[in-house]
């Protein structure tokens, strides 16, 4: 089973990337599943129903969210018709919205689940305990986006899961980890995916206005960069009965490295 993960796509910039480059990315990959993360897909800040059907229509199964989920306060009239449009899992009961999607595929199921870390962001239920809880009830291939800002605890969580998934691939810090591997039982891992969008610019964001933020400290409202962009992802090559990881492979296409794809 190949799954093809694009990191968070960051406002217009990002969803002009993604219909840019996937087609390329299906001809020479050829997935089987497509996963996005998408809560930065409106200005930067949260998803529309517009946006998430323009995803959907362009061939991606599954998409994801994280902190920026409800910043479109029209999510909530659309989350709970929309099974593949899925926010962190442990949010607490009763949050509108699924944790987590049960993908139907030629060669098998996959489960996708989001969770949210909760170093440096807000505090969530246990997410460590809400995989345990949700695993219990599943069978077969299961990806992780694992929403957190921090590499310390996107390693824990992904050798908590060691050969209970088949991948944990971080999301959230806009940047691509080269870390990628398969831990010994079996369970691909990636710290972060990186994000897709505007190249010039501050993890998506136009450059002089968080630099003047940081130069400042006062309060600058941030928007989504222009000009050259690029696309950050992720291919797994998953067992489609086990659910092991057979390979994990970053993919980056952005003017300084065209040829690392
Ligand atoms: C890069 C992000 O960080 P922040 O929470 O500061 O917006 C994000 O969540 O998209
Ligand atoms: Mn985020």
């Amino acid at each position: 089973m190949r799954v093809l993960m694009i990191g968070d796509i960051v406002g217009d910039a990002g969803r002009s990337a993604l219909q840019d480059h996937l087609p390329r990315l299906k001809r020479t990959h050829r997935p089987d599943v497509i996963l996005v993360n998408g809560e930065n897909a409106a200005d930067g800040r949260g998803i529309t129903r517009t946006i998430a059907r323009e995803f959907f229509g362009s061939g991606v199964d599954c998409i994801t969210l994280g902190n920026h989920a409800w910043d479109r306060r029209e999510i909530f009239d659309f989350i709970d018709d929309e099974p593949r449009l899925v926010r962190p899992a442990n949010y607490p009961e009763g949050t509108p919205g699924n944790g987590f999607a049960r993908l139907a595929l030629p060669n098998g199921e996959l489960t996708v689940i989001n969770l949210m870390g909760r170093t440096f962001l807000s505090t969530l239920d246990c997410p460590f305990r809400k995989a345990d809880e949700l695993l219990a009830e599943v069978k077969g291939p299961v990806l992780i986006d694992f929403h957190g800002e921090t590499t310390s605890e996107k390693q824990a969580l992904a050798w908590y899961l060691d050969g209970r998934v088949s991948a944990v691939i971080g999301t959230h810090t806009h940047v691509q980890t080269a870390d990628e591997r398969i831990l010994p039982g079996g369970t691909a891992f990636l710290s972060d995916v990186g994000m897709t969008g505007p190249y010039d610019a501050v993890l998506g964001m136009e450059k002089e206005l968080v630099i003047k933020r940081f130069l400042t400290q006062l309060p600058v409202r941030f928007e989504v960069g222009e000009g050259r962009t690029q696309l950050n992802g992720v291919l797994l090559e998953l067992d489609p009965s086990s659910g092991g990881a057979r390979s994990i492979k970053r993919i980056r296409i952005d003017d300084d490295e065209p040829w690392f794809e």
